[in-house]
């Protein structure tokens, strides 16, 4: 891990404000393409380029359990984590779609799922048959939360590798919003009871318990704020620790990521917290209905791009984001200037 963030420059402003004055080129008033501007501008920081190409963008799925979903936090049981697996293997999941439909490869890595059934088309990089339960020890060690890191880089740079453009990183552990929200809370100082949601769609006598329940494990666990490593040991997951280790893989190759919902940017979080220098490689798909993903938007700074109510996971609202950053790279490309058209460019003051 140590190596990687090592690599991990700050995005190329210049390269963005190159960028910024081209657009004020092309015929349209200047701005009037809005965030879609904002967009390309920082796209081009992020690869040092003025015409970048974000295609194809690659799908990378991290499944592992939680020893938390014992403590009945989810509307779902643990198997669900592994019947998803087989199902995404298969190409039925949500992801699987919209993957299609952007033309993106898909990657299914076990992380850390609890079974030991060993499928065709599943990345097997099993760090440990799931986290413990929070509530009694510390999720994962640090050894292993590093190690899951290590799936997520490794990840990155396969997909770099086969030359994709983009990266989308998404999720499968049932209860994974349970310790989500417990990270949340800790890196931020938020309240568990303002950062917890109803996950799967637990009904709101549940949702008190699973607060209850982070919260305990938040007072036993005490983990240093300042440490986003031991807070993601103590009470993180295997495949948020590999989504964060992808991002830092991306930032450190200069590519795109985008951010899918609440785990997502609890786990892009940790990488930022981990090197600040992440964050200007994040795009920010979409704004989940989870309530804790708020908090973590606004203390990345981060206005997403779309706002669905979804509340999935997967990567499926940073896969439906897609379009719009190759939206933002084929208006620089393709557009004609004032010169070039002959268009009268504004008058004169
Ligand atoms: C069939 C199914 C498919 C999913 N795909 C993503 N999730 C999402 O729901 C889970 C988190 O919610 P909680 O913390 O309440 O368990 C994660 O696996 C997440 O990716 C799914 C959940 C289910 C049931
Ligand atoms: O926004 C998410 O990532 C999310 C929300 C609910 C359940 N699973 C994932």
């Amino acid at each position: 891990m140590h190596a990687i963030v090592d690599h991990i420059q700050s995005v190329d402003l210049k390269a963005g404000e190159a960028t910024r004055r081209y657009l004020d080129t092309l015929t349209k008033p200047p701005g009037s393409l809005g965030a879609l501007e904002d967009l390309a501008i920082q796209l081009s920081a992020i690869t040092g380029e003025l015409k970048p190409s974000v295609t194809p963008p690659a799908v990378i799925v991290f499944a592992a359990d939680h020893g938390v979903a014992a403590e009945g936090v989810s509307a779902f049981p643990q198997a669900v984590t592994a019947q998803m697996v087989t199902n995404f293997a298969n190409g039925g999941a949500a992801i699987n779609v919209f993957a299609r439909q952007i033309g993106a490869q898909v990657e299914i890595v076990d992380v850390g799922v609890a079974s030991s059934l060993i499928l065709p088309g599943v990345t097997s990089a099993k760090v440990r048959h799931g986290t413990a339960n929070m509530v009694d020890e510390d999720a994962m060690q640090s050894a292993e939360a590093i190690a899951a890191i290590n799936v997520g880089v490794a990840g990155v740079e396969r997909a770099k590798k086969s030359g994709a453009k983009c990266i989308i990183v998404g999720e499968m552990g049932i209860a994974n919003t349970t310790a989500s929200s417990a990270v949340l809370a800790v890196l931020t100082g938020e309240s568990v009871a303002s950062v917890v949601g109803a996950g799967t769609g637990i009904n709101p006598q549940q949702q008190t318990h699973k607060v209850a329940v982070i919260e305990r494990a938040i007072a036993a666990r005490n983990a240093d704020p300042q440490a986003p490593l031991e807070v993601l040991a103590k009470l993180g997951g295997l495949e948020i620790a590999a989504m964060t280790g992808a991002y830092l893989a991306a930032a450190a190759n200069q590519m795109p990521a985008i951010v899918d919902g609440f785990i997502a940017s609890v786990a892009a979080l940790i990488a930022c917290r981990i090197c600040p220098a992440v964050r200007g490689y994040l795009i920010f798909g979409h704004r989940s209905q989870e309530p804790g993903h708020d908090v973590a938007l606004k203390v990345l700074e981060a206005k997403p791009l779309l706002d669905m109510a979804m509340r999935l996971g997967e990567g499926s609202g940073a896969a439906l984001a897609y379009p719009l950053l190759q939206a933002a790279t084929a208006m620089v490309a393709e557009m004609a200037t004032f010169a070039d058209a002959g268009v009268s460019d504004k008058a004169a003051p």
